[in-house]
């Protein structure tokens, strides 16, 4: 259960001596235990918690959408001295204490909106003049920062775990600063998604919000907060804050009501004092804070080579590979007398490059400069690389091993096979990834580099921390990481205009039309943007549709029960291709994870036209399982071959299936066939299952009867149990689609080739693949060691279709 809840056994040794920590820990426990996932549920978070959590979910939705009914008010403002009260009070307890956990909860997709106008179309408001429940179109907000920023929650009234209060630290997962007007009203102002603020340490926080800062707010938006009577504007798009320079005409006549503001934190007044503030920040890993500091010290000393170098290199830390490329350009161009320099500004240039993907850069970079050896290693990848994308060249098994380490993040490009993301060409389904042309099971179509990935190994606080993501899109309960990666997507489009392009194109829900993929039109190159400024307009709302809709669970190659049950976070990830494909429960393609790679493959042989899918949901659940799942997340039912004769199945029998199905483990031999006997009863051979060809739930079946076999007969070195175990493996495998043309477990062998048709690959291979192994292990216990090693073959030929760390598909 500690594990479950992903909190460290020290923790929970030290909490332990604590007897009311224990009481608490006890409720939150079993509200968590009362739901939890299969393993093999990859998309499914809402059913990680239970039907407390989901109550509470319910009434947070209620609230949510009764303040979307009301008209926007009037609110009583908090005054300036209470406010600040409130931000002191809450710096003083902060940190979470030695047995205390650190609890946040957040909502998705409740977002009113981003800002697109310019300031300089936009109309000043004071505080005084919002309504809240209103998003101020057309006018932007002039305010400074007048107290360090908070991110404690103060009233725990509406807080989850109120039974564990005093164990519990709540954290918003934003950051909250205490704003006024030039006129003197004052607010407080949660900004979220701002770049790297979800785990920064309150130094960050200070550093990135501090007293004084002018800030511009476009097009701000008014509410109550979570606590229900203090108004707070809320920002979402983390590009709707613009930082104003107090040169900018914005500011310079404008006189602030309550003077100067004490505790204004020390700056540096050189390029020097900039850069060595920024040297510390780097050492700490604040990249965004140093970044941050050299771009100050440029302000004051443009041509400082330095600067500008130490800036591409903290750049470059940030994955911000437009602006690493800029300024190591700029360095490239002062032509650097000291050589050391020089070296610096060609190497930080090449690896924004390469990072960038413009590997033709790369390669002429690195022909200028062949003697480099880390020049030339560049080089070499960059070749790789466009060998990649041309061919499809990989290096699988170096993938392989690659991505057993933790939280892999692999060093390949993408490649698309023969696909296209369209229209269906007939009737007027969903658009939906389609093959250009025949292709042969196995065969690959597309290999995918993330746009952005979240590991819960990405989290530092991991041990220490209950996150909740309420999904109003999606009705879902979701873990950290579903919020997180809508954190990382922003940080990719940050500096990337081309990732904000083809957000532009993904699915958000059908509330926000996608443009067209690939996209239209030409991208204007990245300009010049201060690091504490988006290059582009952030549609957070789309964002989070897109996160919502799109996001795989990351599998683990070696482990793929390595982020599941046990877990309370996963790894997630975003990816371009595959995000178009639609579901269904016999998918036409396979996909296996490399790292945060997902390589995807036909899964059976496919005419020119046909449409790629994915399952979204597993097969072994239920039909009413299923169907909930895809109304409720996706809005749709959907039509496949097995939903269709699951749906001619009789209800009650369904309904008895899934009962046997999950029942506890068959004690013995005989119960297990006792439990095939019945599960196989509760099917018909109607039409609709002939044309399916598959009984997810018998093969499982079939499956646990084999390995019940095998374990007797290992106990009692008994064949007639191998022979049992034989038989039910074959059984399990028909009913997986799979056709035997020799069954045979004795005698002269009929052919040389596999006992199966190969043109048929088997849905279900996880189970598929095991059982043919546990058949040839039992065709080698009695002495068929020729028969088994065919069998080997055939579990080779499965898995190669799908995994294809083989070069060939059989
Ligand atoms: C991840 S997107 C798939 C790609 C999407 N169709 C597009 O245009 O980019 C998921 C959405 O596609 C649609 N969809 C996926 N599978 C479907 C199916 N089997 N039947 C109907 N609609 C489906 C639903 O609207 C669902 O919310």
């Amino acid at each position: 259960m500690m594990a479950t809840l992903g909190i460290d056994s020290d923790f929970v040794q030290q909490a332990m001596q604590d007897p009311g920590f224990i009481d608490a820990f006890k409720n939150i426990a079993s509200t968590y235990s009362a739901g939890l996932i299969d393993s093999q549920a990859t998309s499914a978070a809402s059913e990680l918690f239970g039907d407390g959590a989901k109550e509470q979910f319910e009434h947070m939705k209620a609230i949510h959408m009764r303040e979307r009914s009301l008209p926007p008010a009037k609110a009583k403002q908090i005054p300036r001295s209470a406010l600040l009260a409130e931000f002191k009070g809450s710096r003083s307890c902060m940190r979470p204490k030695e047995n205390q956990v650190l609890t946040r909860r957040t909502y998705i997709g409740t977002v009113p909106g981003f800002s697109t106008p310019s300031l300089k179309d936009l109309k000043r408001i004071s505080i005084s003049e919002m309504l809240i429940r209103k998003r101020h179109e057309g006018r932007y907000l002039l305010c400074r920062i007048i107290h360090q920023p908070s991110r404690i929650i103060l009233s725990l009234r509406t807080y989850p775990f109120q039974p564990l209060i005093d164990h519990c630290v709540g954290h918003v997962v934003g950051v909250d600063v205490a704003v006024e007007d030039p006129e003197g009203h004052t607010s407080r102002m949660g900004i979220y998604h701002y770049p790297f603020t979800l785990d920064c340490s309150m130094d960050e926080a200070d550093f990135l919000f501090p007293i004084d800062a002018i800030l511009a707010i476009r097009e701000p938006y008014y509410k109550l907060a979570s606590n229900g009577d203090t108004p707070m504007i809320r920002v979402d798009a983390p590009s709707d804050i613009i930082f104003l320079d107090r040169a900018s005409p914005l500011v310079n006549n404008v006189t602030w009501t309550t003077g100067r503001i004490p505790g204004v934190p020390f700056t540096p007044n050189t390029a020097k004092g900039w850069k060595e503030r920024g040297v510390e920040q780097f050492k700490q890993q604040q990249w965004l804070c140093a970044a941050i500091s050299f771009t100050e010290g440029l302000a004051l000393d443009s041509n400082h080579p330095l600067l500008l170098l130490n800036r591409a290199e903290a750049y470059l830390r940030l994955g911000w590979f437009n602006s690493a490329a800029r300024d190591g350009e700029a360095a490239m161009a002062m032509n650097l007398a000291d050589s050391l320099l020089e070296r610096k500004a060609f190497v930080r240039t090449t690896k924004a490059y390469y990072a960038l993907g413009r590997y033709g850069d790369v390669q002429k970079m690195t022909r200028l400069h062949l003697r480099d050896s880390e020049m030339k290693a560049l080089g070499l990848k960059a070749s790789q690389r466009l060998k990649e994308a041309a061919t499809a060249a990989y290096d699988w098994l170096a993938m392989y091993k690659q991505s057993q380490g933790p939280a892999s993040r692999l060093d390949v490009t993408s490649y698309q096979g023969p696909v296209e993301a369209r229209l269906p060409t007939k009737g007027n389904g969903p658009r939906g990834l389609f093959v250009t042309r025949d292709v042969k099971a196995g065969e690959l179509l597309v290999v995918s580099k993330p746009i952005a990935s979240y590991y819960p190994e990405d989290n530092p606080g991991k041990d220490r921390e209950i996150f909740l993501s309420h999904n109003f899109l999606t009705s879902t309960i979701g873990r950290r990481s579903h919020y997180a990666l809508i954190d990382r997507v922003v940080q990719r489009m940050w500096d990337d205009p081309r990732v904000a392009r083809t957000m532009d194109t993904l699915y958000a829900g059908d509330a926000l039309p996608a443009t067209c993929y690939p996209p239209t039109g030409t991208l204007l190159p990245a300009t010049y943007h201060h690091p504490r400024t988006s290059s582009v307009d952030i549609d957070i709302a789309r964002v989070e549709g897109i996160c919502s809709m799109t996001v795989f669970s990351v599998e683990n190659f070696a482990n793929p029960d390595g982020h599941g049950e046990d877990s309370l976070d996963s790894a997630v990830a975003l990816y371009e291709l595959p995000s178009f494909c639609n579901h269904s429960c016999m998918p036409s393609a396979d996909r296996t994870f490399f790292g945060d790679v997902m390589v995807m493959r036909a899964a059976q042989d496919l005419k020119a036209g046909e449409e790629v899918t994915l399952g979204y949901t597993s097969w072994i659940k239920p039909l009413e399982e299923r169907s909930e799942i895809t109304q409720r997340k996706w809005g749709f039912v959907c039509k496949c071959l097995l939903c269709k004769a699951d749906d001619a199945d009789d209800p009650s029998d369904r309904k008895f299936r899934a009962k046997i199905f999950n029942m506890p483990k068959a004690q013995s031999v005989q119960e297990a066939m006792k439990r095939v006997a019945e599960v196989r009863a509760t099917y018909a051979d109607t039409v609709e299952r002939v044309a399916c060809g598959i009984k997810p739930p018998l093969v499982v079946m079939y499956q646990r009867l084999s390995l019940a076999c095998c374990t007797a007969s290992n106990m009692d070195s008994d064949w007639r149990y191998a022979l049992i175990g034989l038989e039910a493996s074959m059984n399990g495998l028909e009913a997986a689609g799979i056709v035997i043309t020799d069954r045979s477990t004795s005698g002269r062998l009929r052919s040389a080739g596999l006992p199966v048709d190969t043109s048929k690959p088997p849905y279900l291979v996880e189970v598929c693949a095991p059982m043919t192994i546990q058949l040839a292990g039992a065709l080698d216990a009695i002495g068929e060691e020729a028969r088994a090693t065919r069998w080997m073959q055939v579990a080779l030929w499965r898995t190669s279709t799908c995994v294809l760390v083989l070069s060939q598909p059989y």
